[in-house]
């Protein structure tokens, strides 16, 4: 019986992918009115009803299937949204119509792009909420509270369990969450740094039920973020999972997490490296006290300068870094670099700290020279990620070269390349890994060079 209704069922969703990828507006109504469920299912190859009507240019598919509030971020197993698949294959209209339309706003930003390139660690599962920081007797309810959520830091690393051991693909790793009861004794300890990280974002009322409403009413979980100097050891034994640990290459480790989680924890590690590093005030290296739910450092001196007028050292630092891809004058290369501690034949887009008073566009041109010896031109933003180790912001960026001669510098890179756009494409899409290896998914350098590609697929 329960494999006769699973096949159904299964029976069911190709019929509703298949009319979404024929263009057949009104199966995919008829069928969505009597099994709303669909609306977001993958098939056999993973994609979903709106990335198979972004494919082959249905625009009336799939204004229906966003009037039938379909997730228009979702990603297929190569991480396309419909947005990056509608761009790739040409179907302007509904790329237009999945980055503008339906948020209202091309009338109001004409020309500009509002797709919202959406970048792993930058998903906000949860609202900040930086009113709250102040108030200190909900955030201390809150801490004793039975529904709150805390995450377990050690030497900056979360606690996490593998799903599934010997992958390592995005979302094998889960974080290990804990209650009040279980971290209570870790509270009290002196050396324990405590962070609210905010409130679980509500689902919007229209797609919730009647059930879903009436538990909405009561507040949703709060989530707060704790660092210790415990045994690590120790720790793990107060996890009733298996298979956890604390990562001990972030760079590596936290990408296995997923959109979800890898959000949460740029925003925790961020703030808990800032305190770990700045435990002494900057300016009169007196002691100082944490207020404000982890937001804020302030010196206990009275007398000290930190604490008149305008000054930035109580606050948690993001580092400002840009990276870019730089385009060969004749639009057909770009140029990748690889430093010595890369893994074998990976190359990535040149990077590099913006420094105090320089301009984003000064910062490209500066770094993009200093590392490789290329002058370059005009530069466009494209879109930005959160970088928790400790705490950048990769500020993305397209560039056009105007000279092309490379001469590297030695200290920082190994060895750069203009790489012409086909090998590129061998690489990203075709898996080919002969010539040379794109970074993970994970990264704003691959979205770069993904964004390169999809931007103008009839070169
Ligand atoms: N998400 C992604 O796709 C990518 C992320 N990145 C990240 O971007 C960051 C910067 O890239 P990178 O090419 O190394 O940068 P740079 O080209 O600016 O070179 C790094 C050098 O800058 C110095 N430095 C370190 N911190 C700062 C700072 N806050 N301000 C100014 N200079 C500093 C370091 O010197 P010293 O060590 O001597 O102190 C280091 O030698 C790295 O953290 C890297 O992990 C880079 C590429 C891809
Ligand atoms: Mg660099
Ligand atoms: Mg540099
Ligand atoms: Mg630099
Ligand atoms: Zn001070």
């Amino acid at each position: 019986m329960t494999s006769l209704q699973l096949s159904a069922k299964e029976e069911m969703l190709e019929t509703f992918l298949d009319a979404a990828a024929r263009g057949d507006l009104s199966q995919v109504s008829t069928l969505l009115s009597n099994t709303p469920s669909l609306i977001n299912q993958t098939g056999h190859s993973g994609w979903t009803a709106l990335m198979l009507a972004a494919r082959n240019g249905h625009h009336h598919v799939a204004e229906k299937l966003l009037l039938f509030g379909c997730d228009k971020f979702s990603v297929n197993s190569s991480s396309q949204t419909a947005y990056d698949i509608a761009t790739f294959w040409g179907h302007r209209h509904i790329a237009g119509l999945l980055g503008r339309a339906a948020d209202g706003c091309g009338r109001i930003l004409p020309g500009a792009d509002l797709h919202p390139h959406e970048n792993y660690f930058s998903r906000e599962t949860l609202d900040r909420q930086s009113g709250r920081r102040t108030d200190k007797v909900w955030l201390e309810a809150k801490q004793s509270d039975s529904e709150t959520v805390y995450l377990l830091f050690s030497n900056l690393s979360p606690m996490v369990r593998t799903v599934c051991s010997g992958n390592t693909e995005q979302g094998d790793m889960k974080l290990c969450l804990f209650r009040f009861e279980e971290v209570k004794d870790l509270l009290q300890k002196p050396s324990t740094v405590t962070i609210f990280l905010g409130i679980e974002k509500t689902k919007s009322p229209s797609s919730s039920s009647s059930s879903e409403k009436a538990e909405s009413l009561s507040e949703p979980p709060v989530w707060f973020a704790i660092n210790t100097d415990e045994d690590a050891a120790a720790l793990l034994e107060r996890c009733r999972e298996k298979n956890c640990s604390f990562p001990r290459s972030p760079n590596r480790d936290l990408l296995k997490l997923s959109e979800e989680e890898a959000g949460v924890v740029a925003q925790a590690r961020s703030v808990l490296a800032w305190h770990s590093r700045y435990s002494f005030c900057p300016t009169c290296g007196g002691a100082t006290k944490m207020e404000e739910g982890g937001y804020k450092r302030s010196c206990l001196n009275s007398e000290c300068r930190s604490l008149q007028g305008v000054h930035n050292t109580c606050y948690p630092r993001v580092d400002p870094v840009v990276i870019m891809l730089v385009i060969h004058p004749d639009g057909n290369q770009c140029l990748l670099g690889r430093k010595k501690v890369f893994p074998v034949r990976m190359f990535s887009c040149l990077a590099g700290f913006v420094e105090p008073g320089e301009t984003l566009e000064e910062a490209v041109r500066r770094e993009t020279e200093e590392e490789s010896g290329v002058t370059v031109g005009p530069v466009q933003y494209v879109s930005c990620q959160p970088w928790p180790m400790p705490s950048n912001l990769m500020i993305g960026c397209l560039a056009v070269a105007v000279s092309t001669d490379i001469k590297v510098d030695e200290k920082e890179i190994e060895e750069a390349r203009w790489f012409p756009r086909q090998q590129v494409i061998d690489s990203l899409f075709r898996g080919d890994r002969s010539v040379f290896v794109i970074p993970p998914r994970q990264t704003i350098a691959h979205q770069l060079v993904r964004h390169w590609i999809c931007m103008n697929s009839n070169l």
